[in-house]
């Protein structure tokens, strides 16, 4: 018996990262670190006639999940629903990967373990392109620290143990898929100096501050965003760049003290899962 089936999936914006290309897309990742947020995607799946894939209600194109309904053989209708912009920095399309294999493996009982479905959500993210180290950090929570890059059972992670609000303003999307495509090393050499730099001091605020030195070095910054995270710092807060999206994210209170008309979430404390509604 086949049944429809649903999971939810945290939001994550990697602070800072560096690229890590290998044989396969299951080696291939990143190394990093980034927050989980409440605010995440929740993904319907039901078998259905033909394959349909929708978010917040229109039809979309997300390759991510094609894959995933690839490996699944899933003939199956994937309704995402989300509060987050999408395509900037916080991790929809590793969402709606993540989120369709849990559920389709739900709603089709299937025979994987949560390992291998983040495997497989984490291989199609690879393949699509559109990003490297978001599915094992969804699938983990809190403020996930990427050690070694891949998914299980070749990644490894660790956490900074901490919690609270994150408010965050988006001010447009940035596209994940052209970024990688074009040089990343100088990005990389950054990203491995901030995450050994985390790793002597696995703090909330070190983790922001080490994000922002990152965002520097890597020149990712538009001036846009560079302004907006500036005037965060300057009113005594603790903000940066989401990557990889026009998106500055903030501690606690950090942008509307600084005077912007933010969103507000909080650090998710656990992992993707199955909902049953
Ligand atoms: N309205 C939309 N705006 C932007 N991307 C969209 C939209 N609908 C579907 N997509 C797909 O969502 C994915 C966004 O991936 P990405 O750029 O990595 O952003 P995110 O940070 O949200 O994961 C891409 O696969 C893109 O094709
Ligand atoms: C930064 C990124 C490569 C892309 O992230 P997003 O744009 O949110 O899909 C992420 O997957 C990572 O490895 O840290």
């Amino acid at each position: 018996m086949t049944d429809e089936a649903a999971a939810f999936v945290p939001g994550h914006v990697t602070g800072f990262f560096s690229v890590h290309r290998a044989g396969t897309p299951t080696k291939t990742g990143s190394r990093g670190a980034g927050v989980t947020l409440a605010d995440g995607v929740r993904v319907r799946v039901a078998p259905a006639d033909e394959r349909r894939v929708t978010l917040n209600g229109r039809e979309a194109d997300v390759p991510a999940v094609e894959h995933v309904l690839d490996a699944l053989d899933a003939t199956a209708a994937v309704s995402a629903s989300t509060d987050l912009p999408v395509g900037a920095g916080f991790g929809v399309s590793g969402g709606m990967a993540l989120g369709a294999a849990l559920a389709a493996n739900g709603a089709f009982e299937g025979r994987y373990s949560e390992n291998e479905l983040v495997r497989l959500a984490h291989e199609a993210e690879v393949t699509a392109g559109t990003g490297l180290g978001d599915v094992v950090a969804q699938a983990r929570g809190g403020v996930p620290i990427r050690l070694d890059p891949g998914a299980p059972p070749h990644g490894q992670l660790d956490g900074v143990p901490a919690t609270g609000r994150i408010e965050y303003v988006s001010l447009g999307e940035l596209s994940t898929a052209d970024v990688l495509a074009g040089s990343t090393a100088r990005l990389s050499s950054a990203g491995v100096r901030a995450l050994s730099a985390l790793r002597e001091r696995p703090t909330i605020a070190g983790f922001v501050q080490e994000s922002r030195r990152f965002a520097e070095e890597a020149d990712l910054l538009t001036p846009e965003v560079e302004d907006v995270v500036a005037d965060v710092v300057d009113a005594g807060g603790e903000a940066s760049m989401a990557m990889l999206g026009h998106t500055v994210f903030a501690l606690g209170h950090g942008l509307s003290d600084a005077g912007y008309d933010a969103t507000a979430t909080r650090v998710h404390d656990a992992g993707a899962s199955l909902t049953g509604e």
